[in-house]
């Protein structure tokens, strides 16, 4: 591509391209939101690369996200599929299916169950799974990093098969992680080279340095696991059961794959509040001014409950800024155009995959000074939740037709789980031989979406919040 030569349209600007392998080389490996940001210095908001012939679209600003993703919506909603997640046997994946018919019949029934109203059902759910979440982590706190991806795995499984999973170790739950693991992997198009160069896939996988199709090869066993074993123990359900399968009926094909989607949205969940005892691990004044709220709303004898969401301005800022401090999709999940447009002068060619760069966006330091900083204040005017400016967190769930479906859902999980554990702990950094806090740098793996591994500690804020974590004979709603 070099322009739209009939009418002369330069591309948009971007990095220089070699013959044939285009910017294949300065596609950055490490935290590539940053360096994408960066360029915007050089290059402006939005940037052209190529990579052996597939164009690529970086949008830097909310402006020209608004513009092509929401405003173009009809032109912009097409997806890629990523070779290397065929290979994982993970295309079923509904965030890859192409713009069509059988995206909007899935939307559709995405939508019937996931709407904002018919959420209400999942709340004894997510309220069991929170409560559960405090019993674990007083258990083991050390492994809270496991507790958060057990106990939103098991909720997943809760709502999308009506599946009690076992109180520790369910073989269904242990499976699809380790099958998901791999995904996010795959779609970040720097980490596999048969994404863009698909004759790779023949190679066998026993050919030294084919590590890529050994890894495809241990997803797909997972991933296969996970359906059957998820579909023969339907038997397990409870009385979501009749709910489970009409969802199953409309958002797949009656069998394990609603499960291993859920889960695979519910990691995106796991990484928000895994990003949540980060910050509390690094800011102790934000999580006083948190307890404070808690204090004199709830008082001390009783844990949260969604009715307290509207009395609980703090802890909703507090949530919103974990979305945009580390945003757990920093470069969403790309969109690809389905034919040649303009856009301020410029021209985007038909099939160009578009990258929402949601990192740079809520890192704006115009929009949010010192952006760097964990500061839920700034979601605050006069003691009430406030937009900071004309856009928010909500830009951490995509953009246009393809926005998440799953946000409310997402936001009340956030809301109870972090409202629960302020309620019940306190979170802190563990202490040198010396007894002075470790210090601890907040880092986001590349390419995955949740922080690099981290120590915290994690205790009783008192006998009153044990008994409260003790005192609720385990949870079972269903
Ligand atoms: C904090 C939690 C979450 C975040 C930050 C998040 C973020 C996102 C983002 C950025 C996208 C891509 C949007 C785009 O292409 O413009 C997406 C897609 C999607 N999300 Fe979420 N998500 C979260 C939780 C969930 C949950 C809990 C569910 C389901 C219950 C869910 C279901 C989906 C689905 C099905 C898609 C694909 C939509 C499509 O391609 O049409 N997500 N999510």
């Amino acid at each position: 591509f070099k322009s739209n030569h009939s009418r002369n349209i330069p591309l948009p600007p971007g990095p220089k391209r070699l013959p044939l392998w285009g910017n294949a080389f300065n596609i950055p490996t490490m935290i590539p939101w940053k360096t994408y940001a960066e360029w915007t210095q050089q290059y402006g908001d939005i940037i052209f690369m190529q990579v052996f012939g597939q164009p690529f679209v970086v949008l830097n600003s909310i402006d020209s996200v608004v513009d092509l993703l929401e405003k173009r919506s009809s032109n912009y909603s097409d997806r890629t599929l990523p070779e290397m997640v065929k290979l994982m046997g993970l295309d079923w994946n509904f965030a890859f299916i192409r713009y069509g018919p059988l995206w909007r019949r899935h939307r559709r029934g995405f939508h019937q169950f996931m709407n904002q109203t018919a959420i209400q059902e999942y709340e004894p759910v997510q309220r069991e799974g929170a409560r559960n979440l405090l019993r674990r982590l007083y258990a083991e706190p050390k492994k809270f990093a496991h507790h958060i991806r057990y106990t939103f795995g098991a909720s997943a499984l809760a709502v999308s098969h009506g599946i009690r999973a076992a109180d520790k170790d369910d073989e269904i739950v242990a499976a699809t992680e380790r099958a998901l693991e791999g995904s996010t992997d795959a779609v970040a198009p720097e980490r596999y080279w048969v994404n863009y160069i698909p004759l790779l896939k023949y190679i066998p996988a026993w050919v030294p340095g084919a590590e890529f199709q050994r890894k495809a090869v241990r997803v797909r066993v997972d991933a296969i696991a996970t359906k059957e074993m998820s579909w023969n123990n339907i038997t397990r359900a409870g009385p979501y059961k009749s709910l489970a399968i009409k969802l199953l009926e409309r958002i797949s094909h009656l069998d394990g794959e609603a499960y291993a989607q859920e889960e695979d949205v519910a990691k995106n969940t796991v990484s928000a509040l895994h990003c949540f005892f980060l910050a509390m691990t690094l800011y102790p004044e934000a999580q006083r001014r948190a307890q404070e709220e808690l204090a004199s709303v709830l008082g001390p004898s009783r844990l949260p409950e969604f009715a307290d969401g509207p009395r609980l301005p703090y802890i909703n800022a507090l949530c919103n800024e974990c979305l945009r401090w580390q945003p757990v999709l920093p470069l969403s999940v790309p969109h690809r155009s389905i034919n040649d447009d303009e856009y301020r002068g410029y021209f985007i060619p038909a099939g160009t995959v578009i990258i929402q760069n949601t990192w740079a966006i809520l890192h704006d330091p115009e929009v949010y000074p010192n952006p760097d900083e964990f500061r839920p204040e700034r979601f605050l005017k006069n003691g009430e939740l406030y937009p900071a400016a004309r856009y928010g967190p909500e830009v951490a769930f995509g953009a246009g037709r393809r926005i998440c479906p799953g946000r409310y859902f997402a936001e009340k999980s956030l809301f109870m789980n972090v409202a629960c554990i302020l309620q019940t702990f306190n979170v802190s950094a563990p202490l040198d031989p010396q007894g002075r806090p470790i210090k601890i740098e907040p880092k986001m793996m590349s390419g995955n979406t949740h922080p690099e591994p981290f120590e915290c500690v994690i205790e009783p804020r008192s006998k009153m919040a044990e008994a409260l974590i003790l005192g609720q004979s385990k949870e079972e709603v269903w």
